[in-house]
């Protein structure tokens, strides 16, 4: 990154209530908000090719430092020319920092003030994540957003344990701050953490908000709560995070998670369920999700959504998905997370023009009355 290199900014083009739709400008292109990333877990969008990912919509594909480096190992990535290169988007990456990966994948792992020891879920070989480290390795991938280390604790919790995790968070996101310094065109996102707790919830928000980052992600949700409590937790910590400056609700979510989440002020998203799913034999669809392994499936010579324009949801019949998906064959993996995938940037799409036209409500309710209509 030379000094001309323009910083990445966040600007708001229209609001809604508590809603609003912009653009962040990095050196590698606009990402249009409300924004829907897809996740990339190993250095793929699995199941898609990159012109597929970049087509339908995405701007942001998010990379797992956790993953890459195991394998193939940041040192490695740098070597072979960084993850952008690696594998072909030449859009935006966001990456997480690793610990929620570590606390969720591998065996035989501590925190302590320091950092996190883990062992590989891979070949069980031990590994020890610094703040320091995380942001080292975020470099090293070529991440254009990164996340700070955290300790995001699953729900329901005991409040000390919540407590105790927030605040070693909040510790480490100096940490993070240091390590990362001043990298014009990269932006370095803090995570709000405090559980269910609106006090510590707060607490987290204003202290980030003191270290001036680009931008702050809300974490610790999407960990098993119920809606009511996720909705509630982004109501008591959105009047706390800055106007001007992104919101990323981490790990979210369905459709409807994703409409409420806007609503609210939310303007990124992350979430494996369309790509999961469609590996499973589910399609995601405007009146609802549909389980193509369902035999109810068989004959029906319907597209998924002949309104499409994306080709796996418009060509297709669900006889022949159906087909494909009880044979096990990997092109109705193909399909499914591609119509996925299109739903959902269509759904953000959506969002967008109704958050301008100032209409963001009535689309709310005529989507939602669509996905009750169900036999989508
Ligand atoms: C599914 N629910 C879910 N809740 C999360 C909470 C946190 C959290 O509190 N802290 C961090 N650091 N990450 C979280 C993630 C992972 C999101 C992700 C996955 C892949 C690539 C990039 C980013 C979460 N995911």
């Amino acid at each position: 990154m030379t000094e001309e290199t323009p910083a990445l900014s966040f600007a708001l083009h229209a609001v809604d209530g508590a809603a609003r739709t912009g653009e962040i400008t990095t050196p590698r292109g606009q990402i249009r908000t409300p924004a829907f990333m897809p996740v990339g877990t190993a250095g793929t969008v699995k199941a898609m090719y990159p012109s597929q990912v970049r087509d339908l919509g995405a701007d942001i594909v998010l990379g797992n430092t956790y993953h890459l480096m195991l394998r193939p190992g940041a040192e490695r990535l740098a070597r072979l020319g960084g993850l952008h290169r690696l594998m072909r988007w030449d859009g935006p990456i966001l990456t997480d920092s690793g610990g929620f990966q570590v606390m969720s994948l591998s065996a035989l792992r501590k925190i302590d003030e320091e950092g996190v020891t883990f062992r590989s879920h891979i070949d069980g070989s031990t590994h020890r994540m610094s703040p320091e480290r995380s942001i080292e390795i975020q470099g090293l991938i070529g991440s254009d957003i990164q996340m700070q280390l955290d300790e995001c604790v699953r729900l329901p919790a005991e409040p000390a344990a919540i407590e105790s995790a927030m605040r070693l968070s909040l510790r480490w996101a100096e940490r993070c701050r240091a390590a990362f310094g001043e990298q014009p065109g990269r932006a370095l996102f803090g995570i709000v953490q405090g559980g269910d707790i609106p006090a510590l919830r707060v607490e987290s928000a204003r202290a980030l908000v003191g270290l001036d980052l680009k931008g702050y992600a809300i974490g610790g949700l999407a960990v098993g709560e119920p809606q009511a409590v996720m909705l509630a937790m982004i109501e008591t910590v959105e009047p706390h995070l800055p106007a001007e400056k992104p919101r990323y609700l981490m790990g979210v979510g369905t459709p409807d998670d994703i409409v409420q989440a806007v609503t609210r002020g939310i303007d990124m998203f992350d979430c494996v369920m369309p790509t999961r799913a469609g590996r499973h034999g589910l399609a995601y669809t405007s009146h609802g999700r549909v389980n193509l392994r369902n035999a109810r499936h068989a004959e029906d010579i319907r597209p998924l959504d002949e309104t499409s324009d994306c080709p796996a949801a418009r060509d297709y019949s669900r006889a022949y998905l159906h087909h494909l998906v009880r044979s096990d064959e990997i092109l109705g993996m193909m399909l499914l997370t591609w119509n996925n995938l299109a739903y959902y940037q269509g759904l953000m799409a959506s969002l967008r023009a109704a958050i301008r036209e100032g209409r963001l409500a009535a689309f709310a309710e005529e989507t939602r009355e669509g996905w009750a209509q169900g036999e989508g």
